[in-house]
């Protein structure tokens, strides 16, 4: 191997922590693909560096690697869209909600993991909303953000974005993500054995030249020769987009072939000492700031509270002296058990009962015999 791709590998004397690569891409940008790929590097790895997989897409029929935690052993994608009543895409996000309710003991399985793996690798479903754009998908990026360093690998299908407007789509998304996630960025334009993707870092690098690129597209302008209103729109997003370019590492990669996984992993590495010096000073600040608001926010109450206690006592002296503190009862409290006024109503004729209506499917429940009180 021409790289050593071994994050840890073997310099430092403490063992480095396994990089999170998490891969993001439009249904059919190759993900999966793209996976297997950098898998089959580590494991040709001198000695191999298998890394530690979990599968994301609960929809898949089968991946072409080995995981190491499959969304589908938790949840089953086609019994939950069932049981709710949903149709495939419903199903796909109603089972990543279900998997996240667990995500804290993932965590617990990769973090024993440390010590042994370089790297992570998290392979997201295929409808890429699902995970970029729902509150499961944000939970468990911080969640594995907050707790290793992590690296979002955005893949591109490189034939397919070779018109000005798809390319300037799928930046856009990739912008949204990036400043969602606020994580290093690597965008990897797959399927170079298709098509190169020089073009691509060209028309980042050089707005002028994605400029021309659209100008020379057909329907870029009206029957008066007028650009038209999507020709200014992509214009005007060339220029806004220049700052986004400037934050991000682009890698041609074909997946197929396994040209430029190399220079990915060097990417990757460039990422965690990003992460590093970015990221982690960032999540501790916004941390900081967290506490700091509930602490202010406690401080708050309290004061409120005992203003309103000195109001009630000057309105009212003779409450006030009956509201003295009394040790004698302290006693009598500490006879009883001193403990707080908590009420166990599990022998109580109706207690509060817990019902899974997870066990009922949605529009259907007047067949469902559900307990009453006696
Ligand atoms: N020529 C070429 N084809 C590729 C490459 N990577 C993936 N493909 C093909 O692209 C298609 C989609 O690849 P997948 O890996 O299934 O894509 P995906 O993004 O996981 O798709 P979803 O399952 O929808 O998430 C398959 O036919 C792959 O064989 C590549 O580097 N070169």
């Amino acid at each position: 191997m021409d790289t050593d791709t071994s994050a840890a590998s073997s310099s430092g004397d403490a063992k480095k922590k396994p990089v999170v690569i998490i891969t993001i891409g439009m249904a059919g940008a190759g993900k999966s693909t793209f996976v297997q790929r950098i898998n089959a590097h580590l494991h040709a790895q001198t000695p191999p560096a298998p890394p530690y997989i979990l599968n994301l897409d609960p929809a898949v029929a089968s991946t072409p690697f080995e995981t190491n935690i499959d969304i589908r052993d938790t949840v089953d994608y086609h019994e939950v869209m069932k049981q709710y009543n949903l149709g495939p895409n419903g199903g796909i996000l109603t089972a990543l909600n279900l998997f996240t309710t667990k995500f804290d003991q993932v965590l617990e399985l990769v973090e024993k993991r440390a010590e042994t793996v370089d790297y992570v690798i998290l392979d997201t479903p295929g409808q890429i909303e699902i995970f970029t754009w729902s509150a499961s998908g944000a939970i468990i990026t911080d969640a594995v953000a907050s707790s290793f360093p992590t690296v979002i690998a955005y893949i591109i299908d490189t034939p397919r974005s070779s018109s000005p407007a798809t390319f300037m789509s799928n930046m856009l998304y990739a912008c949204s993500i990036l400043y969602k996630t606020k994580l290093p960025f690597i965008l990897v334009f797959n399927k170079t054995d298709v098509q190169k993707h020089d073009f691509a870092l060209e028309w980042m690098h050089d707005f002028e030249a994605f400029q021309m690129a659209l100008a020379g597209h057909q329907g870029t302008t009206d029957d008066e020769g007028e650009p038209t209103y999507m020709n200014s729109l992509m214009n005007s997003m060339s220029l806004v987009l220049d700052e986004f370019y400037k934050h991000l590492k682009a890698v041609g990669v074909s997946s197929m072939t396994g040209d430029g996984v190399d220079e990915f992993f060097k990417a990757v590495e460039a990422s965690r000492e990003e992460y590093e010096k970015e990221y982690l000073p960032e999540l501790a600040r916004a941390r900081a700031v967290r506490e700091q608001t509930l602490q202010r926010s406690k401080e708050e109450s309290m004061s409120r509270v005992m203003k309103d206690l000195t109001v009630d006592r000057e309105r009212n002296p003779g409450a006030a002296l009956a509201d003295r503190w009394d040790p004698e009862e302290e006693v009598e409290e500490e006879e009883d058990g001193g403990e707080l006024n908590l009420i166990d109503r599990s022998d109580d004729p109706w207690p509060g009962q817990y019902i899974d209506l997870t066990q009922s499917r949605r529009g259907q429940t007047e067949g469902v015999a559900w307990p009453r009180p006696t």
